[in-house]
């Protein structure tokens, strides 16, 4: 789990770089007791039969998610309204952005949409979801390319954006 918190500081550095941020502009909003950190491992059953999804399709809701998959192939993202299977190699960690990604980077970066199709087999994936201090406001980082455009985000703490995710999820 340290290793993971440390790896993930490594990838928000490297952000700060790629949006030509000041240093610890992204992981000073994780140093708060308040920041979110979570480990998951997955088993998937086989699926009954090829349409079934193995998990249905979603953005993940946080920050990054660091993500491992066994040789067992199954993830799939869409890019234009098109799925695309994702390659499994072993001993590879994808990093996935969620919803505060868009949020910060004004949807410079974006949250893809991801599912896991039918599996034939066992599955199994690792995941680690992070999100900042739930009591900060996520909101438009200061870097060039996000402010392009005018915000298309009010500023909202991570409770509230929950908050709201979970009212929608119950409207569905
Ligand atoms: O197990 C996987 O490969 C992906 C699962 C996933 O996207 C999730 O749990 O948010
Ligand atoms: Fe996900």
């Amino acid at each position: 789990m340290l290793k993971a918190r440390q790896l993930i500081s490594y990838v928000h550095n490297i952000v700060d770089m790629a949006l030509e941020l000041d240093e610890n502009t992204l992981d000073k909003n994780y140093t708060n007791d308040d920041a979110l950190f979570s480990l998951r491992l997955t088993k998937y059953l086989p699926t009954k039969n090829e349409e079934q999804l193995a998990f249905g399709e979603h953005q993940d809701f946080l920050g990054f998610t660091l993500l491992q998959n066994d040789n067992v192939p199954g993830l799939e993202v869409n890019v234009n309204q098109t799925w695309f299977r994702v390659e499994s190699k072993p001993d590879t960690l994808l990093l996935v952005g969620g919803e505060y990604i868009e949020r910060w980077t004004n949807n410079y970066w974006i949250s893809i949409l991801h599912r896991v199709a039918a599996v034939k087999q066992l599955r199994y994936s690792v995941l680690f979801f992070t999100g900042p201090d739930m009591n900060s406001f996520i909101q438009t980082l200061p870097c060039k390319k996000c402010r392009q455009q005018q915000s298309k985000y009010a500023p909202i703490t991570g409770h509230e954006h929950l908050k709201q995710k979970s009212i929608a999820a119950t409207r569905n």
